[in-house]
């Protein structure tokens, strides 16, 4: 649901995050916002000095950030986003700005500082619109800052040092985060709780309006500032200037071409409105009106229609090995691709022509060129190929959604459809019902467990532990990662004696490996090896209630007091709308079934789980740690909690 309508406006619009952070991502993703992330280079290094308030400061940098990626979407492919939104947070206190801690002593120095004081959480937000002339850039600016006082309880130095260990203040400005563990730092807030968590979204609606609902022209007011030089409002407009039949067939057309609907009239009167717009803070006059009367371009509606098409091209070059071929620095011509996988040229012309488009291949006069995305993940033996996943996605998931009507009708997964037998046991009956599915399975695990395991490693603090049990934990992967971050653990990964048997190609050589052991079994029917931390990695979300009821009863009962249970899954926002992959993923009608933070801290705590913390990875997979309940929290400082 879409409580904003202003946010509607934007439907059809090619919007861009211009920020990495997952907490501003769930804001706009819950607010009915449709966008794409592409994280800002912008080094947040502008002199702190040179800005007389901090809220200046955070607006620049917020501008620098959105602007740095209009600037690289454009240059990339020529076809600029519609509207870039940027965001800065920073803490002030006495007058000194805190961004991110670099480390741990320095997450203390921010903390004590903020420690029994009241201090102001400022974020500026920029929003750029683009559009091009000429496959030049043009952008207008509109920025405004908001700001909340919050204010810490008196902490002690251990409540500190607790929550640090946590883990969770590294990535937070100021040194914490108020919607999970920082919020029982917080003694009251003042103004807009958003803002806290990184993004100001009422404030942000309002801007919208301003920008699509603009005022009547006689509620714009000539300004006029000793400190710039004087330009013209809205008022001086004329009409034709400002919105005649002529230019609102110019806003249609130019709409068409996919360019900005705010690009009308001619660039100079555009210009002239841009500086009054900074100048005045008022928004553009009768322009966006003509444009609220036009349909706008349904960008995404095309790109959905046309999402299938690209998903085949990729995975029909990675089945035919195409970006193997290119890889490195080679260059070769359709026809020299075509002999080499032994296909006709017009079909392997089309093809490159297309992963060309998909930004996959370069092309030049020499021929066709891997980009440094497809070097990375698409070459099958790259170190983090992504070559195995997507084939399992051409070879299954694809056709699983071939039959996704019958599934949505009868409610059931389509594998009977798929494999001409109902399926009792879906990795029995399904993906290992001969060798080459199974390494095909395994080999898809694999690939997307080594791009997430460091982050799924790390995403808490996991030093405290000396024995951890990897249940399900197929090829090993995520194991290799945890041996490595953590010196004193020993992994044992406890998996079908299928699976086992065929690991042996998917182990890398080298450090580590002697602290993991693998261990045949059946986790619903066998007992399970005892360890202080036991994972769930992409589990939960394959089994019914009945299922996980076995498997989490048997965790709970093998656990100690203290010991505890990570779980890794792609974590649903609370309205669960979002994120689209964990969405579009639950389409496939498994037994099981996706679940929001909440409602996994409820899971877990119904088995004996306490203190369950969450962690928004950024990564495709999210995180949570839950603790076997224990009469004593000391039990917990054991393992730095
Ligand atoms: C979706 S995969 C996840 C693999 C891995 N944990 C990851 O995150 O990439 C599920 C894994 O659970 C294993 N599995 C399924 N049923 C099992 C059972 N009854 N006992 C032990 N492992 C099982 C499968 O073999 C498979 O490797």
């Amino acid at each position: 649901m879409v409580l904003c309508p202003v946010i509607r406006k934007l439907v059809g619009k090619r919007v861009v995050l211009a920020s990495a952070s997952p907490r501003r991502q769930e804001i706009l993703n819950s607010a009915g916002l449709r966008f794409e992330v592409v994280p800002s280079r912008f080094k947040e290094t502008l002199d702190k000095a040179a800005f007389s308030t901090p809220y200046e400061y955070a607006l620049e940098t917020a501008k620098q950030k959105a602007l740095e990626v209009a600037n690289r979407m454009n240059k990339k492919d020529f076809r600029s986003p519609d509207v870039v939104i940027g965001a800065d947070t920073i803490v002030s206190v006495d007058g000194q700005i805190l961004e991110k801690p670099a480390d741990k002593q320095h997450a203390y120095s921010m903390l004590s500082r903020l420690n029994g004081k009241e201090h102001s959480v400022f974020t500026g937000v920029a929003i750029v619109l683009c559009s091009t002339k000429d496959k030049q850039l043009e952008t207008e600016v509109f920025e405004f800052y908001e700001e909340t006082k919050v204010k810490f309880s008196d902490l002690s130095e251990e409540l500190l040092w607790e929550y640090i260990h946590s883990g969770e203040p590294m990535d937070k400005a100021g040194g914490y985060g108020i919607q999970s563990l920082g919020g029982m730092l917080v003694e009251y807030v003042h103004g807009d709780f958003l803002n806290v968590v990184g993004f100001p979204l009422n404030h942000f609606c309002k801007k919208l309006v301003e920008l699509y609902y603009p005022p009547s022209k006689d509620a714009i007011h000539h300004v006029k500032h000793d400190s710039v030089p004087s330009v013209e409002t809205f008022e001086v407009l004329s009409d034709e200037e400002s919105g005649s039949s002529n230019s609102t067939q110019q806003n249609v057309t130019s709409m068409l071409k996919g360019e900005s609907a705010f690009s009308c009239g001619d660039p100079g009167s555009l210009r002239k409105k841009e500086v009054a717009q900074h100048v005045s803070g008022e928004p553009m006059a009768n322009c966006s009106e003509n444009v609220e009367n036009q349909a706008p371009f349904p960008t995404i509606l095309i790109e959905l229609l046309d999402g299938f098409k690209a998903s085949k091209a990729m995975f029909v070059a990675c089945k035919l090995k195409v970006f193997d071929l290119l890889k490195g620095k080679d260059i070769l011509k359709a026809k020299d691709v075509a002999a080499h996988i032994n296909a006709s040229v017009c079909g392997i012309e089309r093809l490159l022509d297309a992963c060309t488009a998909l930004e996959l291949l370069n092309k030049t006069n020499e021929g066709y060129s891997n980009t440094e995305l497809a070097n990375k993940f698409l070459v099958s033996d790259s170190e983090y190929s992504l070559h195995g996943f997507i084939i399992h996605a051409n070879d299954y998931v694809w056709q699983f959604f071939t039959h996704l009507e019958s599934a949505v009708k009868e409610g059931t997964n389509q594998n009977h459809q798929i494999f001409e037998k109902k399926a009792q046991n879906l990795f029995q009956d399904t993906f290992y019902h001969s060798r080459e599915t199974k390494l095909r399975f395994m080999n898809a695990m694999h690939c997307i467990i080594k791009v997430t395991a460091r982050d799924v490693a790390t995403a808490f603090d996991l030093s405290g532990f000396r024995s951890a049990c990897d249940l399900g934990g197929c090829t090993g992967a995520l194991a290799h990662v945890l041996v490595q971050e953590y010196p004193d653990l020993h992994v044992t990964v406890f998996e079908l004696p299928d699976v086992i048997e065929n690991i042996s190609c998917f182990q890398p050589l080298g450090q580590g490996s002697s602290r993991i052991t693998f261990t045949p079994g059946d986790f619903f029917k066998d007992n399970i090896p005892k360890a202080d931390l036991y994972i769930l990695s992409r589990i939960l979300h394959d089994w019914s209630d009945d299922k996980i009821d076995i498997l989490l009863s048997k965790i709970s009962d093998t656990c100690k007091p203290g010991s505890a249970l990570l779980v890794a899954e792609i974590v649903l926002g609370e309205e669960k709308i979002s994120p689209p992959r964990a969405v579009l993923q639950s389409l496939s009608m498994t037994e099981g079934k996706q679940r929001s933070s909440s409602e996994y801290k409820q899971l877990l705590e119904k088995y004996g789980f306490t203190w369950v913390q969450t962690k928004m990875t950024g990564n495709f997979l999210d995180v949570l740690l839950g603790f076997k309940k224990t009469t004593h929290n000391s039990e917990l400082s054991n393992f730095g909690f």
